[in-house]
């Protein structure tokens, strides 16, 4: 089941209890079974799912409950506090520190990822002026230096590696010596994989380890191995110190829960999620906003975080400016379009906001998403600076219509295609209408300057039912003092 999936069957759950007139114990027993049934079809484990429903009932005590408390909130923020409580392990990881040396190791099995991973997560702490370097201590796999290899230099990462040395812990003692010498900050050593968990991995393990005496061992998990994750994750845990864990393909048809036993088995947090392939699709996992999101309420932080990484820092001022004025004009569109050429899909950052996906650049169509969006760009350039500049698109008459297409050599019916698109956009844009947008790293602020107006324009309809129309909104911000609006929803306060 994809995690989305998930999402969608525990709001579901949340629904049909809101939709009940009296919600009584049997009520709640229904809509617990609801949610439970979803996170075992997740492949979450069987134990952690009974532990949930036993710790929310227990919690949720209806008779205690004084007449006129809103039920319905209670039992929601329960259950948001439990999955939050799956997935946090309750002690942070080691944070690396920029400009002092840490060696992170990292380990899983073959073809988990965690290859990928390693020039990912270097390559995520390079834009942030980080100095990381890669070794690779892989001499099991054939290739694996290669790959490697070829990762790096396109990231511009230096790496270690030998194509003759088949022992992994002296490639390891010696790359990670090297990159000291240098005063590289984040130095990631990557280790063997083996088709199964067997004791040559694990000894090999021990021994890169011991050698390299890493700050963090990371353990790179396939989210679609679903319930044997719990097993796996232990099995490497028992083996190194497994501090943190990065579950990688999550964009796939992944049975996400694997993510949350994993947690438990290694009482580590995930530090980062992998969404696709691509060197760029890995994601800062945070517990509160991801539980969100899969509750369907949006994630505003991570849509902030992405704005910040996809826009460039000098468009980011005025673009951000925009937003908030509601104004969403064609050479936007085509700022945004170049933008997103050049740093890839920014239908991630659309994913973020509550109540849609990722339309514009939907996941395993780039390719064809992005010649659509060049065909558009050159529509545009036929274009006058009136036409790009106005927020007013019946600008575009029949004969305007036609002259862009012959301009741009492309069919009319391209034209409107291209302006619906941009209707679409402006329309989703609009909906950001006075917004004040925080600097970075005053995400929370952005919550508390939302105010009940914005955000029942986007939440998603049956969600904004659930909790009572804008009426009911209005008295949950009041109750919860408006302090957070993600999590002060559910109860979740500043993050
Ligand atoms: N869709 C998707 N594919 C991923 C992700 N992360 C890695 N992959 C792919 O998974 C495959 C295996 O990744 P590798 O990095 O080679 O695996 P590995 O665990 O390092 O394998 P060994 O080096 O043999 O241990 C590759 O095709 C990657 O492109 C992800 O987040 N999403």
């Amino acid at each position: 089941m994809v995690l989305a999936q998930l999402g969608g069957s525990i709001s579901r759950a949340l629904q049909q209890m809101s939709n009940a007139t009296i919600i009584d114990e049997k009520v709640l027993s229904e809509c617990l079974n609801e949610i439970s049934r979803a996170l075992l079809q997740a492949d979450v484990q069987f134990k952690m799912v009974r532990d949930m429903q036993a710790n929310i009932k227990r919690i949720v005590n209806l008779d205690d409950l004084a007449a006129g408390h809103n039920k319905r909130r209670i039992i929601q923020q329960a259950i948001f506090n439990e999955l939050c409580k799956m997935l946090d392990p309750g002690k942070p990881s080691f944070i690396p520190k920029k400009g002092k040396t840490s060696v992170i190791m990292f380990v899983g099995l073959q073809g988990s990822g965690k290859t990928t991973t390693c020039t990912k997560y270097a390559y995520y702490h390079q834009k942030k002026g980080w100095k990381p370097a890669l070794v690779c201590a892989d001499t099991f796999r054939a290739g694996a230096f290669d790959q490697l290899k070829q990762n790096a230099t396109k990231a511009k990462i230096p790496f270690y590696g030998s194509y003759t040395e088949s022992d992994p812990v002296k490639i390891a003692i010696e790359g990670v010596e090297r990159f000291k010498k240098e005063n590289c900050d984040l130095i990631i050593v990557d280790t063997s994989g083996r088709h199964k968990q067997e004791a040559a991995l694990f000894e090999e393990m021990r021994q890169v380890s011991e050698a390299t005496k890493p700050n963090l061992v990371i353990f790179v998990m396939d989210s679609s191995i679903g319930q044997a994750a719990f097993d796996q994750a232990q099995a490497f845990k028992q083996s190194v110190a497994v501090g943190a864990v990065i579950v990688t393909k999550m964009d796939g048809h992944a049975k996400g829960g694997g993510a949350l036993s994993a947690v438990a088995a290694t009482k580590s947090p995930v530090i980062f999620i992998g969404t696709g392939e691509h060197i760029d699709e890995f994601e800062v996992f945070d517990v509160k906003p991801f539980v969100s999101r899969l509750l369907g309420m949006g994630d505003w932080s991570g849509f902030m975080d992405k704005i910040h990484e996809v826009v460039p820092t000098d468009q980011q001022p005025e673009l951000l400016q925009k937003l908030s004025e509601g104004s969403f004009t064609l050479r936007l569109m085509y700022e945004q379009f170049q933008n997103i050429l050049k740093m890839g899909p920014i239908g991630q950052v659309f994913s973020m906001l509550p109540g849609f996906s990722a339309e514009l650049m939907p996941k395993g169509h780039e390719k064809e998403s992005q010649a659509k969006i060049k065909r558009y760009m050159t529509m545009m350039d036929s274009m006058t600076n009136a036409e790009l500049d106005s927020t007013n698109p019946k600008l575009m008459n029949e004969s305007r219509v036609i002259r862009i297409a012959r301009g741009s050599g492309r069919p009319v019916r391209d034209v409107m295609d291209m302006l619906e698109e941009y209707k679409r956009l402006a329309k989703i844009w609009s909906k950001m209408k006075g917004l004040k947008i925080p600097k970075k790293g005053e995400m929370s602020a952005l919550s508390r300057n939302m105010n009940v107006q914005h955000m029942s324009k986007v939440l998603p309809p049956q969600l904004l039912k659930q909790v009572g129309g804008v009426g009911g909104l209005q008295s949950l911000m009041k109750q919860m003092g408006s302090k957070d609006m993600i999590g002060g929803m559910f109860g979740g306060g500043d993050r």
